[in-house]
């Protein structure tokens, strides 16, 4: 690969005109093999810093900044990119995911600003000009892949706003107001203009609704002698007879939740009935079960026991699920100062919805010097707005069974496992043969960069896996010609495999979707991306075969001319 080696240098080299802005891999990365592997691959120490002379004009800067963030993408990479990206690092210079280039995008800032906070004067100026030429990328970013949001002005939000009011006056600090937005009830909309870096809301220690409080409960010396029982559990026992509390603290938070969550766990008969042939059928009809039978290992002996406690009216299986899809759907862990990581509910910040290309991507830890949870910004946010956060990076039938929505853009983490058996291939070949992925999967082939011939928009394990099934076969005396061979193999195997599991979800459902149920239309659009993900998939085969039936023809070819020849 080549890379400008001019701008790399080992830790302490640079002359005294020189600055180094440090992009360091952290060590306790749990991926830190793989991307230190990239990292040397294009020549980068995983230590090294870039380095920019204070001379350096706006030309000079605008690779510095690309080999920066280059860095700075493989420093943020997760597992989904790394297996779908493979080995081969150019898969991993541009970009990648919405996520992981706006994360780059900000490591490189953050470093950028460190560097100003700490540089001699005669560097404070081109160290402003990365800065900007940064700010400005981030910017194009948001324009790029920002979702728009119709907002409701005219709806009335009048008990959001009384929320809003009380938590003001209880030290929540906001630059954000709530509205009614298409299709994702309430949001958070930006009052004013915002940029990367503003803290678009901080909302103090004492506003947070964590496991704190039922230990301050009279339920707390009832719950703690019950063996095994979790914080979480005690939490969502506390909290489904507080929101009947008429003194609670809290009591304006509970009057703003919805009086249905509308997640897949409320799913009806209909739509399990539409979700027929697809994994999430199970997945949801799993997780119900679980909490079925948590709750009768609870009541109604709990209520029997201690009637004045947990009050049968309140403790009735559907409240139990209606306080689950509570926790599921708004709950956030957050990690207080004394290094306890605890799930909460967060009021005013529970309006904030998610976008697979968020402006709020690093929130969960309490500022140790104010006590308070700030939402900062990694993209701006003009007034009037929708303003969103980064829930985690769920895959979208996640976020159906426990949220109740699909992202409205393409979710890079909406990944379909495969039915292959990793270990019998282990087990059955020598050291070398080591497999770097517990299972195998494919995702939309839309994702990928690489469409050529032995990449074919597919996942390179998935690939290599596939080949190493094969490899024994392969005849010393032609390999070439048997190597295209096998490639059509793999391609014409996996082909059958994702036809079989699209003749598993049935064809198009000839539907209303207009004039069905809420549940019964999501399940329909999962299994319609469910649908669109394999097709992709059988595409890519399809295209890739075409490639390989050419080159064939063409070692034909040689080969005849060869025969000729001799
Ligand atoms: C933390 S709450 C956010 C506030 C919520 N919209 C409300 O009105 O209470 C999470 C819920 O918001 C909705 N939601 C969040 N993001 C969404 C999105 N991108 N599209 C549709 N609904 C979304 C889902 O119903 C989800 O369970």
């Amino acid at each position: 690969m080549d890379v400008n080696k001019e701008h790399i240098e080992p830790q302490n080299g640079g002359i005294d005109d020189d600055i180094l802005i440090v992009l360091e891999l952290p060590e306790n990365d749990h991926l830190f093999e793989k991307k230190k592997k990239l990292l040397q691959d294009i020549g980068h120490d995983p230590k090294g810093h870039v380095t920019l002379k204070s001379s350096s004009t706006p030309d000079q800067l605008k690779p510095i900044l690309e080999i920066m963030l280059q860095r700075a993408r493989i420093i943020n990479l997760d597992e989904i990119d790394l297996y779908f990206g493979g080995t081969d690092v150019s898969n991993f210079l541009s970009f990648s995911s919405p996520k992981n280039e706006l994360e780059a995008l900000n490591l490189a800032l953050k470093n950028i600003d460190y560097s100003i906070c700490s540089c001699k004067p005669k560097t404070v100026n081109v160290l402003q000009a990365l800065h900007d030429a940064t700010v400005n990328l981030i910017h194009d970013f948001g324009k790029k892949f920002g979702e728009e949001t119709r907002v409701f002005t005219d709806s009335s939000c009048e008990k959001e706003k009384a929320l809003l009011q009380w938590g003001k006056s209880n030290g929540i600090d906001t630059k954000l107001e709530i509205a009614y937005v298409e299709g994702a009830g309430r949001g958070a909309i930006a009052r004013e203009d915002l940029n990367a870096g503003d803290i678009a809301l901080e909302i103090p220690e004492s506003l947070l609704i964590s496991e704190k409080l039922v230990h301050e409960s009279e339920m707390f010396p009832l719950l703690e002698k019950i063996e095994g029982i979790l914080p979480e559990t005690m939490l969502l026992l506390w909290s489904m007879k507080e929101k009947h509390n008429c003194n609670s603290k809290f009591k304006l938070y509970f009057d703003t939740l919805p009086l249905e969550f509308n997640t897949g766990l409320s799913f009806k008969v209909n739509a399990f009935m539409a979700l027929d042939g697809t994994s999430l059928l199970e997945e949801i009809v799993d997780a119900k079960e679980h909490l079925r039978t948590q709750y009768e290992e609870l009541f109604p002996l709990l209520c029997h026991k201690h009637p004045d406690v947990f009050p049968p009216d309140f403790y009735t299986w559907e409240q139990f699920l209606w306080t689950c899809e509570l926790w599921y759907s708004n709950s956030m862990k957050v990690m207080f100062n004394d290094g306890k990581l605890m799930t909460c509910l967060i009021p005013v910040a529970g309006f904030l919805n998610h976008s697979t290309c968020p402006h709020i991507m690093h929130y969960g830890k309490l500022d140790p010097v104010t006590n308070s949870l700030k939402f900062p910004l990694s993209r701006p946010c003009h007034a009037g707005e929708e303003c969103f956060l980064s829930y985690g990076s769920f895959s979208s039938s996640h976020l159906l069974t426990f949220y109740g929505f699909l992202p409205r853009r393409d979710n890079p983490y909406d990944v379909i496992p495969l039915d292959i058996d990793i270990a019998l291939v282990e087990d059955c070949e020598d050291g070398e043969l080591k497999c770097d992925w517990n299972s195998q999967m494919v995702r939309g082939s839309w994702f990928a960069n690489n469409h050529g011939i032995f990449n074919y928009g597919l996942p390179p394990p998935l690939l290599d896996h596939l080949r190493k099934t094969k490899s024994s076969t392969l005849q010393k005396e032609n390999q070439v010609r048997d190597k295209l061979e096998i490639e059509l193999e793999i391609l014409g195997d996996l082909c059958s495999t994702s036809e079989g599991m699209l003749e598993t979800i049935g064809g198009t459902d000839f539907d209303d979707r207009e004039t069905s149920s809420w549940d019964v239309k999501l399940a329909l659009d999962f299994k319609d991306l469910q649908r669109r993900i394999i097709s992709s998939v059988i595409e890519s085969c399809n295209a890739g075969r075409k490639l390989l039936e050419s080159e064939l023809g063409k070692s034909t070819l040689q080969q005849g001319n060869g025969d000729i020849l001799s």
